[in-house]
């Protein structure tokens, strides 16, 4: 065996003869040979290590396999692992990939010696730790993250999230991790966005490479396919909640800029259109709430349609409160779509620490989805959180709240990716960096149903402008706007009880004047 190399796993190209495509008509070898002929294609267009897996063949079909297999790797210098057989991989000296059930990797090692290249299959935090504790893997592929056609017996379907979970137990170790398990190029965006794990460090654990089935071995153009795999990776996506340098504004600066945004939505330089698949609870309420600050509603919870509206619309807004299968399905198929076209998708997770259901679904969504802002109360954020401190009475937040509740949003915030954003008497915002509060509103809010979900439909429609600055001023705006309008409806003579309120609330926010919130806005950097 040659000296142990350091491989390059950005992307790691798992064979599967069975599914590639037929050879086609300018192919002219023999068609068994086609196999070989797509891989040095895939080869050509980035493929950086292969791994061999043949399930259901005799040992000596594999090892025939195998060894025209290496022969083509070699001639582009990429290594070659072979999937659970040892022998095969000690016969060709050739590295190994092991499953949970396989051969132990430990004794893997020791038959294969200490140059050779060892990959371990991880499903779980603890399976990761053991790898860790155990010293033998140079890397682990982890997964699976979605559901696949091409292995059977699947370990529970991991999502972005629980990959990120594992690469939280890996932090800074010196094992390499991929991602494996329908990994394509409509998922690959979310993957990126999400598995980043936050480190003790302030920085992140990231995936060192993809993993890829049928996504190459199923294409007609094995080349392209794995160049535009290679590009996506490689393009790593900047989090839109980092866009902005947020550690170095003031409040009176975030002040400015939100009273910026209402100053766009105002004078009616745009005018944002945005979906909303929300609850029956409030639909009329956001809606009337959406026109009276200058931008268009529309509530739709078609999974048909929503494809399409995603090309027309501004922001997708996604609210859990009346959650069911089908509007679920709706929520998914839209919230891929928006992030497909480059819309901000804002995510408000009603009732989420109410029902394991509602817990499901959150994670659910936030597995199929990339959301640029979550807004939710002191008991769903704890919910998202895995907090317990703080509980929840079917939708509504009860208690205290907690103890560091910056901390909480800043937390939660890095974890995600994402800004969080947290109402209640004092709304905490947060882009993972920094967090403020928000002083503003009236306990009136208290006393109508639906003034959260309000207060989610003002983040959405500034964030449906899709301002320079970012996800994190269009959440502190939407706050500021909603909160500000609904002090000076509480001091509206007409209002004497909750109703007189809901609709004096609708009147202040199409009165309301960039000047309101300048003058009123009390924020705080915490
Ligand atoms: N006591 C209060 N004083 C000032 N503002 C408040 C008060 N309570 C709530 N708010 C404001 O009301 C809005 C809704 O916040 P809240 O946390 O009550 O939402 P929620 O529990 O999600 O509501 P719902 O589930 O009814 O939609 C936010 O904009 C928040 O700032
Ligand atoms: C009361 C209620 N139930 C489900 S959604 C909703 C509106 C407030 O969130």
């Amino acid at each position: 065996m040659p000296p142990k190399p350091t491989p390059d796993y950005r992307l790691y190209y798992v064979t599967g003869r069975s599914l590639l495509p037929p050879p086609p008509a300018s192919y002219t070898g023999p068609e068994e040979d086609y196999y070989l002929a797509h891989l040095e294609e895939a080869l050509k267009g980035g493929v950086t290590v292969v791994q061999v897996r043949e399930k259901d063949v005799d040992g000596g079909e594999f090892l025939e396999v195998a060894r025209r297999t290496k022969e083509v790797c070699d001639k582009y210098d990429v290594p070659l692992f072979i999937n659970d057989r040892v022998d095969v991989a000690l016969a060709l000296k050739c590295h190994c990939h092991v499953g949970q059930t396989d051969l132990p990797a430990r004794l893997v090692r020791q038959l294969l010696g200490p140059d050779a290249l060892i990959g371990v299959s991880v499903n779980t935090p603890e399976e990761m730790r053991v790898v860790m504790d155990e010293g033998v893997a140079d890397y682990v592929g982890v997964g699976p993250c979605f559901g696949t056609q091409t292995k059977k017996n699947l370990n529970p379907i991991l999502g972005p999230r629980g990959v990120r979970a594992v690469l939280e137990t890996l932090g800074e170790s010196e094992v390499k991790a991929v991602i494996i398990g329908g990994i394509t190029p409509s998922t690959i965006p979310n993957v990126l966005a999400q598995t980043p794990a936050p480190l003790p460090s302030g920085g992140y654990r990231s995936l060192d490479g993809l993993a890829v089935v049928s996504s190459i071995a199923a294409s007609t153009e094995p080349e392209t396919a794995a160049r535009e795999l290679r590009e996506m990776f490689d393009r790593k996506p900047a989090y839109p909640a980092r866009s902005l340098n947020s550690d170095a504004l003031s409040a009176e600066q975030v002040v400015e800029q939100a009273v910026e945004l209402l100053r766009i939505l105002k004078d009616g330089e745009k005018t944002p259109l945005v979906h909303h698949i929300t609850n029956f609870v409030v639909m009329n309420d956001t809606a009337n709430l959406t026109l009276a600050f200058g931008a268009s509603p529309i509530m739709s919870a078609s999974p048909d349609e929503a494809p399409h509206l995603s090309q027309l619309i501004s922001c997708l807004l996604l609210n859990l409160g009346t959650i069911t299968e089908a509007q679920l399905n709706a929520q998914k198929i839209a919230g891929a779509a928006a992030n497909r076209n480059g819309k901000p998708v804002v995510f408000d997770p009603v009732g989420v620490g109410a029902t394991e259901y509602r817990k499901k679904s959150a994670s659910d969504l936030l597995n199929t989805c990339h959301v640029s802002i979550i807004k939710g109360n002191a008991g769903e954020i704890g919910a998202l959180s895995g907090l317990s401190e703080v509980k929840a009475r079917g939708v509504d937040s009860v208690g205290k709240g907690f103890k560091d509740p910056a901390t909480v949003v800043k937390t939660l915030a890095a974890r995600e990716k994402l800004v969080v954003a947290m109402s209640g008497e004092t709304d905490y915002i947060s882009d993972g960096q920094v967090s403020f509060t928000i002083k503003n509103g009236t306990f009136w809010q208290e006393k109508i149903t639906g003034s959260g979900c309000m207060a989610s439909a003002a983040v959405a429609l500034f964030a449906g402008l899709q301002h320079e600055s970012g996800p994190f001023v269009a959440a502190v705006a939407g706050l500021l706007a909603i909160n500000v309008a609904a002090e000076i409806a509480a001091t509206r003579p007409e209002v004497n009880g909750p109703n007189t309120f809901r609709a004096a609330l609708i009147d202040a926010c199409y009165n309301l004047r960039p000047e309101d919130v300048r003058s009123r806005a009390k924020l705080q950097r915490v």
